[in-house]
């Protein structure tokens, strides 16, 4: 049978993204918290549905353990808004924790910053080696749409959203927020493709050590100066030299020589700590 708004609870909102509000609900059969996003496709066109069905059935194949899992959707025709239903993240993003350590002046430890570089990888990883298709590029990853689950392990959310979003009628376009993870191709008009994952994923784990994101300035003309010369200080000093290595290779000027996923995981510095951890 379909799943139905009346079989969950409404607990709170969380907050309010550029596609609308996400919720925490309680599923009324078992008690299980779950979050819905509710988006209001009343003024998309026929193609921006499309897209949006689409992006949704994606979602559903997206299966890792480092990626905001999809449980289902509702659609709720006479108020033209769709409820995709996902799993909750209790320990919040990754913008509410570099904010918490930034106000104390208190870095973030080199352990905990690692566990988040290895099992961001494996979340691109599964969305770029997908098995049976083309690769689902993330497109807006960024502190605020990196979850952690009880026990602080990555869960990468809004997936494929972003894509159906930066459709240039949605009002999802307009920019709420300074672009400081812009790849140098996307600055240069170039075509957004799996290395720029790879150079917004460099620019999270940077924001992670330093508190701050590698590029800023205070127009647009200034970043983009910045980020088309992949000018960007050391992170701070008491983080390893294995740590910055890895990072600047990610935050690489030139598409070519950034690493690929493949190349990330067999790096000697990044497989050597993967197998210390699991
Ligand atoms: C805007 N933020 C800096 C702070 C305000 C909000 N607090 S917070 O730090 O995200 C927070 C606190 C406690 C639990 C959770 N869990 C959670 N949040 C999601 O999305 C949050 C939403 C994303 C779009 C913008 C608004 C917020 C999830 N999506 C799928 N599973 C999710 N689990 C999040």
């Amino acid at each position: 049978s379909k799943t139905a708004l009346d079989d969950f609870e409404v607990i709170s909102t969380i907050g309010t993204g550029s596609y609308g509000t996400c919720k925490k609900i309680k599923r009324k059969r078992d008690g299980k918290v779950l979050v819905w996003k509710e988006l209001d496709y009343g003024a998309m066109s026929e193609t921006e549905k499309q897209m949006l069905v689409s992006e949704v059935n994606l979602l559903r194949e997206l299966r890792s353990p480092y990626i905001v899992k999809y449980y289902d959707r509702i659609i709720d025709r006479a108020r033209t808004t769709i409820y995709i239903i996902m799993e909750y993240c209790k320990g919040g993003d990754l913008a509410t924790i570099i904010a918490k350590h930034k106000r104390d002046g208190q870095y973030l430890d080199e352990e905990f910053i690692w566990k988040i570089l290895i099992q961001l990888t494996q979340a691109l990883q599964e969305c770029h080696q997908r098995k049976n298709g083309r690769a689902v590029l993330h497109r807006d990853m960024k502190p605020a749409n990196v979850f952690l689950d009880t026990d602080r392990n990555v869960k990468l959310g809004d997936f494929g959203l972003a894509r159906v979003l930066h459709h240039e009628t949605s009002f999802a376009n307009t920019y709420v927020g300074t672009p400081y993870y812009m790849s140098p191709e996307l600055v240069n008009n170039q075509s957004y493709n799996e290395k720029s994952d790879i150079w917004s994923m460099g620019c999270v784990l940077y924001e992670l050590c330093a508190l701050h994101p590698p590029f800023t300035a205070s127009n647009q003309t200034e970043l983009n100066r910045k980020i088309r010369l992949g000018d960007f200080s050391r992170i701070p000093a008491c983080l390893s030299d294995d740590l910055n290595n890895v990072i600047s290779k990610m935050l690489h000027v030139e598409v070519s020589q950034r690493p690929s996923i493949e190349e990330l995981l067999a790096d000697p510095i990044v497989s050597g700590r993967r197998s210390r951890m699991e």
